[in-house]
């Protein structure tokens, strides 16, 4: 399959989206014209910068579209990444990303800023947090999240807790802010451990703390002045963009999807993780298994362990130790490289350690691509709404040479700050441990383990915490979150933590994101002009609050907004975060010249034996049955619950790659 020609998946996005609503607002004329067939190609989307970088080479493209909105300001391009002096050809990614764009090799690398949809909205135009069109402050971030965000406890009625736990682990693979912990205690005190604000916390231009508001149930009355809050480092900080523009936030991982959680961002990242044999990455054995090396920094990184001998584990990404699940999935994907690299070291005695590693690297990335395009991302993004904007290609052989150089595959700061936080909504608080028969073993709470490996290693808890997630449901995506993150996120050993929805919020507003209406008119979109306008996609209650919350329409958070609107049928997001994460999407895949279903370049490109092996035996089930010892069954699709259409099925049954097709002298057949 060779793609002459695309376009931009906001085109078609919008006539996917545009039929399940009733719309009753002004925008409804507009609204019918967008949805409307053929007439979504004549969208005047094209002023936002989405399709605007991909022009010259859209197809058809009617050259006279009227477009209502401003042209953007696009900020300076100088990133804080320095391009390479040259990109030699190469089968393999390089470990950062650098010279995946041949023209622009520093695309998608860390320490770049990331993508944008929507111009930057600061206080002072430049790098100060925004304020309301009134001038006054926005609203009390902390305060919003108790006003919509309250803990009630709805299920997923289909999807299991590692649908929630996997996109942690695709987030971890696309973007971390620069400067900012996330993790652990943040470096700089703008509000220290007791709540009380540090006295340069007005100062200090790092500082934005989240103030606890006089009426919070949980902290005021225990004199809680404030929640830290460092903001995250801008190129403008770093010096490497001039004074007068908008600052950009810095990401600190490599934007593509090449499990870069696992291998690490950087060369420095990468070497002690590596065992420098077969091909393999470092493990040490504990208890006959095998497990991730010891971080040096325990104190820091695991700051809850109660040993310094206690396990906190070293990988690719400093998140690793954040939450039992997703350390557990950590864990399987380092197995996992190991598995297939002692595969390929006895089918090919021929290879060194380095071409082992390349090669189980690059089948591991390619199984991840798979599960994340043909099992995952349908489930938040919708399978039609994918299909319809080519993001995957059901019953495909062979090649999809769809990648496009002119697509810039950086993550953007509306999806990382706004979008895909949105499935923090996801997060279960208390962790289920099931046995073999599935029958309950324990339950643990989340808040008790953060930053805390140690769990996984307590006689069978991997495996049963493994069993746990693909047991458990996940919580619904809805406005509801669990106070586990919005109460009492990395507790340590004080009685409540932080709010990861107020933190959300907040963070939106240090990378001054665009507002609600902004961002819909960038999506093409109807756009609001008064708050009764937002009925369209968000309920008369909800509509109520945010104007009981916001003085003007021009003030609703992104953020906010985008988690109130009601899920597009099919989807796990309403229209404008789906808009951007259809987008993201869309650009992670065909701005990687490395995607795994690419073959234009037979140096790259699996062969498609190997591709096809790939598309069927690559799943979450697979994954991990191969990196357990004690599960041996599970269902055909991890990320559902079981059923009649989903049965637990023994391990052995389920498909896998045919790592044969990696010998050789077969591999040179093609
Ligand atoms: C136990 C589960 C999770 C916890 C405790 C957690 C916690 C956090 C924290 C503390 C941050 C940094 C906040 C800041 O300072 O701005 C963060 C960022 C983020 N989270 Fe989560 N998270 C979890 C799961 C998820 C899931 C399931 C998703 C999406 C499917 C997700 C998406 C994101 C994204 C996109 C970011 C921003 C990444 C960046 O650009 O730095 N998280 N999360
Ligand atoms: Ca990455």
């Amino acid at each position: 399959l060779s793609l002459g020609s695309y376009q931009s998946p906001v085109h078609s996005f919008l006539s996917s989206i545009g039929s399940p609503y009733e719309i009753n607002g002004p925008g409804a004329e507009f609204a019918r014209y967008i949805s409307s067939g053929s007439a979504a190609q004549r969208l005047p989307v094209n002023g936002f910068g989405l399709s605007q970088q991909y022009q010259e080479q859209e197809d058809g493209a009617d050259p006279s579209f009227s477009n209502p909105l401003p042209p953007v300001q696009t900020p300076a391009a100088q990133t804080c990444s320095v391009p390479p002096a040259s990109c030699p050809k190469s089968r393999y990614r390089s470990i950062d990303g650098s010279c995946n764009n041949l023209v622009r090799p520093t695309w998608g690398t860390p320490e770049s800023a990331y993508g944008r949809l929507v111009p930057y909205k600061y206080g002072d135009g430049i790098s100060s947090i925004p304020r309301a069109a009134s001038g006054a402050e926005l609203p009390n971030a902390r305060e919003i999240s108790l006003r919509f965000f309250q803990d009630r406890q709805l299920i997923d009625p289909i999807w299991t807790l590692v649908t929630m736990q996997w996109g942690q682990i695709i987030t971890h693979d696309m973007s971390l802010t620069a400067g900012v912990a996330q993790t652990h205690k943040d470096l700089v005190t703008c509000c220290n451990d007791n709540g009380q604000l540090a006295p340069n916390a007005a100062s200090n231009p790092t500082c934005a703390p989240i103030l606890i508001p006089p009426n919070d149930p949980v902290h005021a009355p225990q004199r809680t002045q404030c929640m830290n809050f460092v903001r995250t480092t801008t190129t403008l900080a770093r010096g490497c963009s001039p004074p007068n523009v908008p600052a950009e936030p810095i990401t600190t991982v490599t934007a593509f999807m090449d499990m870069s959680l696992v291998y690490g961002s950087t060369v420095a990242q990468a070497t002690p993780i590596r065992a420098f044999q077969g091909g393999r990455l470092l493990t040490l054995r504990r208890g006959g298994r095998e497990w991730p090396p010891q971080d040096p920094n325990i104190t820091l990184t695991c700051e809850s362990a109660q040993s310094p001998n206690e396990p906190c584990y070293l990988a690719g990404d400093i998140r690793v130790n954040q939450s039992p699940q997703l350390a557990v999935l950590q864990v399987m994907l380092m197995r996992e490289h190991n598995r297939i690299a002692d595969i390929l070291a006895s089918l090919n005695p021929q290879w060194n350690d380095e071409t082992i590693y390349q090669e189980a690297r690059r089948i591991l990335i390619a199984e991840c691509q798979k599960i994340n395009y043909y099992e995952y991302l349908p489930i938040l993004l919708g399978f039609e709404n994918m299909v319809k904007n080519k993001l995957l290609y059901p019953g495909v052989h062979g090649y999809v040479n769809d990648y496009n150089p002119n697509v810039d595959p950086s993550v953007l700061d509306e999806h990382a700050t706004a979008a895909f936080r949105h499935f923090h909504t996801l997060i279960r608080g208390f962790l289920k441990l099931f046995t073999e028969v599935r029958s309950l073993l324990g339950t643990i709470r989340l808040s008790d383990w953060f930053n805390r490996p140690l769990i996984l290693e307590i006689n069978t808890a991997f495996d049963d915490l493994a069993r746990g997630f693909t047991v458990q449901a996940q919580d619904y995506s809805d406005q509801w979150w669990d106070s586990e993150i919005t109460q009492f996120l990395f507790k340590r050993n004080n009685t409540f933590g932080s709010d990861l929805r107020a933190i959300d919020i907040q963070r939106g507003r240090d990378h001054g994101l665009g507002s609600y209406i902004a961002t819909r008119a960038a999506c093409g979109l109807p756009v609001p002009k008064s708050f009764h306008d937002l009925l369209d996609f968000i309920s008369p209650e909800n509509v109520q609050g945010l104007q009981n919350t916001y003085q003007s329409i021009l003030d609703v958070d992104l953020v906010v907004a985008g988690s109130l609107e009601r899920n597009v049928p099919g989807a796990l997001a309403g229209p404008t975060f789906l808009c951007i994460l259809t987008e993201q999407f869309y650009r992670t895949r065909v701005g990687d010249r490395y995607f795994f279903e690419n073959g234009a370049d037979q140096e790259i490109a699996f062969t498609p034996s190997q591709l096809d092996s790939i598309r069927e035996g690559a799943s979450l089930a697979r994954l991990i049955c191969d990196n357990t010892d004690g599960v041996r069954a599970m269902q055909l699709n991890a990320f559902q619950r079981v059923g009649n259409s989903n049965p637990l099925v023994s391990c052995e049954e389920l498909p896998s790659i045919d790592l044969t097709l990696w010998q050789e002298n077969n591999y040179e057949k093609k």
